[in-house]
């Protein structure tokens, strides 16, 4: 067994974001196609004293990060020690962020299901992804894709998972935002702005992914949290805007934002999209990526 194990974990996009009401412990219910995109995070697990549980971030964010017991990741570790009743193992995690923080690609998410991952190999559990589905949903709603990775159908609150074959690559340009979103305030300002319905995904996004028709999964791109991510970061409007004068076959708000998806008819044109994106100052950074990509894997 190693002492050191390398886990890469991708960012997610909803293509179809369809929010309903809400359960007693107030989840709202959702229908989304979670697709997983190629800008990731990877994270470093090595062996630690009994009981030790440290963590240290480097790149995009770092320095707002807590790193203790309150990050996903120290509890995604410690969940999965208890689960397997093991008291004396410890680790050390070193995660390299590349997915945006509080912007709607569910990085907290991504890295929880990276340390799972990697803490299972790191232990020698050797648990499979059904095995660390259940603990993958108690750590939040997005942490059971990133494990699945690919395009899927996500219900429930989104951990109900049902991977979607799809043919094609799909080119991305992402505008991230000065300031993030927290996901709680967005789902508060939806439910102040609408009135949900039955939450559903339209078998016209289902259907263009299956046939690979990139154009016609950008003109079916769909997001109930949207409106809501825009009444409280006003700025987004002009983001999505620009995209589409860029010709992006659509443009979206990621998740529940603030991070604005385009997606691209070829890898050149998702350079274009992000040229035109740079010059407004409303927009931070531009990155590109492509989808579907695998789940958190273990590296080499
Ligand atoms: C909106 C989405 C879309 O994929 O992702 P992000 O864009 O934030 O990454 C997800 O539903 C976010 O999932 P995740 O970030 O894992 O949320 P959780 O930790 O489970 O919940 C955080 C909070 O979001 C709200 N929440 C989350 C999921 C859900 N189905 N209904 C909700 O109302 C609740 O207020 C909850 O307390
Ligand atoms: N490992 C982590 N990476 C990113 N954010 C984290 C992490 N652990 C806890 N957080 C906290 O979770 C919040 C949501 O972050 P994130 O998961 O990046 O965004 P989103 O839910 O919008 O996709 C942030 O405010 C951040 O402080």
């Amino acid at each position: 067994m190693s002492n050191t194990v390398r886990v890469r974990v991708p960012a997610k996009v909803n293509l179809a974001l369809s929010v309903g009401g809400t359960d007693t412990q107030g989840f709202h219910e959702l229908a989304t196609v979670f697709q997983a995109v190629s800008l990731g995070d990877e994270v470093t697990a090595e062996v630690a004293r009994p009981g030790e549980f440290k963590l240290a971030f480097h790149g995009e964010g770092a320095a707002f990060l807590p790193v203790d017991d309150t990050n996903l990741a120290i509890r995604a570790a410690k969940l999965l020690a208890r689960h397997a009743e093991l008291d004396d193992v410890g680790v050390s995690l070193v995660i390299r962020k590349r997915i945006p923080v509080a912007g709607g690609m569910a990085g907290g998410s991504a890295d929880a299901a990276a340390v799972l991952v990697a803490c299972s190999a790191l232990w020698g559990l050797g648990l499979t992804r059904e095995e660390l589905h259940p603990l993958a949903a108690e750590l939040g709603s997005d942490v059971p894709f990133l494990l699945l990775g690919g395009t899927a159908i996500g219900t429930g609150r989104g951990e109900q998972l049902a991977p979607l074959m799809t043919s094609g690559t799909y080119h991305w340009t992402f505008a991230l935002s000065h300031t993030g979103l927290s996901t709680p305030s967005v789902f508060k300002e939806f439910d102040r702005l609408s009135t949900p319905g039955q939450p559903a995904v339209a078998d016209e996004l289902v259907e263009a992914l299956r046939a690979g028709d990139v154009p016609a999964v950008g003109a079916a791109l769909s997001n109930d949290l949207e409106e809501a991510a825009i009444s409280l970061q006003p700025t987004l409007a002009h983001t999505l805007r620009l995209g589409r004068d860029a010709g992006a076959l659509g443009s979206i708000v990621s998740g529940s934002g603030p991070t604005c998806a385009f997606l691209a008819g070829s890898e050149a044109h998702s350079h274009e999209i992000a040229e035109a994106l740079a010059v407004f100052s409303g927009v931070r950074a531009v990155r590109r990526a492509y989808g579907p990509v695998a789940g958190a894997q273990v590296m080499g």
